[in-house]
């Protein structure tokens, strides 16, 4: 069981997720996980190294589909459609739940096309002009705009680390995502890149409903309103940021957050 903290203000839950464990082979990785993701909030995911943090994450947007081995059960639901159902389209899920990785993976394309892929195979654009502005405003919002403007034909992958990054973060919001889903994304990063992806977080708080896996205890305080504390699979404490690293009701979550694990 899942202690939630009752001080939490009701908000709509833009993902849920019910009674979710996930399986490689026999090997349970999580255990019957419950949670709602709002809009609102940026929501952290912490928990020591093997909790199951990124799987129960990868779950959200059915990226364990590409793990052979990798069954899950329970309902995740999306604006209250199942995303397990058998007809959904998993492309049409992943534009709308977008992902971030660890290691920022651009297209070996040029920083143009890394944005403008998505927008075409989606058929967002009907004119070449309507792909620029898509362009140029996923730029803008990823901070990125100012730094590339001159050099769009360039290849993506020429970018620093941090602005890679940056680019995945506008390729995701280049689709019109609803869900932002960010599996550490800074922990290939430099302070000064991670400070910008962290305000970066900060702006697009609210537009759209942003889940973060992070290691970092500090990053977690830093960039979210809620957080939920993964140990061994489970679920163990969910509340608001500020209650969980101050007044934590679990001692699980009191000793990872004081470094006893982790
Ligand atoms: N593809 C896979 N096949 C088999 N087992 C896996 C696979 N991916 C993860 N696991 C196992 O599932 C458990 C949870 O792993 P997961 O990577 O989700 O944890 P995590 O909390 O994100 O860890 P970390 O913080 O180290 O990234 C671990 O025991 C891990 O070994």
């Amino acid at each position: 069981m899942t202690v939630v903290h009752d001080n939490l203000e009701k908000t709509e839950a833009k993902m849920s997720a019910e009674a979710v464990s996930v399986f490689y082979g026999d090997k349970k990785a999580i255990n019957e996980v419950s949670i709602d993701i709002p809009t609102e909030y940026v929501t952290a995911f912490i928990g020591p190294s093997g909790c199951g943090k990124s799987t129960f994450l990868r779950t959200l947007n059915r990226m364990n589909d590409t793990i052979p081995s990798a069954r899950v059960e329970g309902c995740i639901k999306l604006d209250g459609d199942d995303i397990y159902a058998s007809g959904m389209d998993v492309v049409q899920l992943r534009a709308r739940v977008g992902m971030v990785f660890q290691k920022p993976n651009p297209f070996p394309k040029s920083i143009y096309e890394n944005i403008a892929y998505g927008p075409k195979i989606h058929g967002l654009a009907e004119s070449k002009d309507e792909l620029d502005a898509i362009v140029e405003r996923s730029l803008k919002r990823a901070g990125l705009w100012e730094e590339v403007k001159d050099r769009l034909q360039d290849s993506g992958t020429a970018l620093s680390g941090g602005q890679q990054q940056r680019l995945c973060i506008a390729r995701a919001i280049a689709v019109d995502p609803e869900v932002i889903l960010m599996d550490e994304p800074c922990s290939a990063l430099d302070p000064i890149a991670t400070a910008k992806i962290e305000e970066l977080i900060a702006e697009l708080n609210g537009r759209y409903a942003i889940v973060i896996v992070t290691h970092s205890m500090q990053q977690a305080a830093r960039v979210s309103q809620r957080t939920a504390f993964f140990h061994l699979g489970k679920m163990v404490e969910y509340g608001r940021t500020s209650d969980i690293f101050t007044n934590p009701l679990e001692q699980r979550t009191q000793d990872y957050i004081t470094g006893r694990y982790g």
